[in-house]
């Protein structure tokens, strides 16, 4: 069976663009000649979407994918509350585990060239009282892509993340910096501070667009390296 590759996208917070720039790498990759799928492996805060429901995070993904692998393999774990997966898990008696969501994994990857997942919040988020998303992708032994969300306070979180990235042995394969506050102060210093200190290249910088085009923004990303 083939296997593609497969990447974790965290962020330096939740709301910092990750589905953004896991739309935009989906098109850099479909750009060059890739069969690429998105995944969320958990999903907090979901509507109603033709009687069922669905998680916008996870509907983005599925449009900016190469083909429709069916929303209950793109997004396993769907939960109601837009709040911390761990409390909205409890609240509906969800237990989150890692085997459904390795399966769907393995089903994505069994019909594309890549695939990226994206986490949900930051790196730490818990998913449950003894399980968090570093713990999935390390688990899933994936390599990580960074995305950081460019705004005051964003290196200390940034370095925080790949320290903890590293402690799991994991790769840091690149970042990303998404630039989400149009008001923020020395940009370029901030921006040589990470590249200084952040042990991964550089994949883009997507700039501030309120329309938000990841198939546009795309042309500002390189893809990461297959290991
Ligand atoms: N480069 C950008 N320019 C302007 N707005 C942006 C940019 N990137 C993201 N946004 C906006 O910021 C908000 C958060 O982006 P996004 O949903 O991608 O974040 P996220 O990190 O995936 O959040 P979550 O943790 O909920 O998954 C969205 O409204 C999105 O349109
Ligand atoms: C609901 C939101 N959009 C995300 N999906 C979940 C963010 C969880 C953040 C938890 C935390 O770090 O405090
Ligand atoms: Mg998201």
């Amino acid at each position: 069976m083939q296997t593609a590759s497969a990447w974790f996208v965290t962020g330096t917070d939740t709301e910092v663009g990750k589905t953004y720039a896991t739309c935009a790498l989906l098109h850099a990759a479909r750009r060059a000649g890739l069969r690429a799928l998105g995944m969320k492996p958990v999903a907090a805060g979901a509507e109603l979407v033709d009687g069922r429901l669905a998680n916008e995070d996870a509907l983005r993904l599925l449009a900016a994918g190469s083909f429709d692998p069916g929303l209950d393999t793109l997004n396993p774990y769907c939960l109601a509350s837009p709040i911390a997966p761990h409390i909205a898990a409890g609240e509906e008696g969800v237990i989150i585990e890692t085997a459904p969501i390795r399966d769907a994994l393995a089903c994505l990857r069994a019909q594309a060239d890549c695939v990226f997942v994206e986490g949900a919040g930051g790196f730490r988020v818990p998913l449950g009282p003894d399980y968090d998303m570093a713990m999935l992708a390390r688990d899933l032994e994936l390599p990580v892509i960074l995305v950081v969300g460019m705004r005051l306070g964003c290196i200390n979180h940034a370095l925080l993340t790949a320290e903890a990235i590293a402690a799991r042995d994991l790769p840091l394969a690149g970042w990303i910096a998404n630039h989400v506050d149009p008001q923020m102060l020395r940009v370029d210093e901030n921006l040589a501070a990470l590249r200084e200190r952040l042990p991964a290249p550089l994949l883009g910088v997507l700039p501030f667009d309120p329309g938000g085009n990841p198939a546009a923004a795309s042309m500002a990303l390189e893809l990461p390296a297959v290991r």
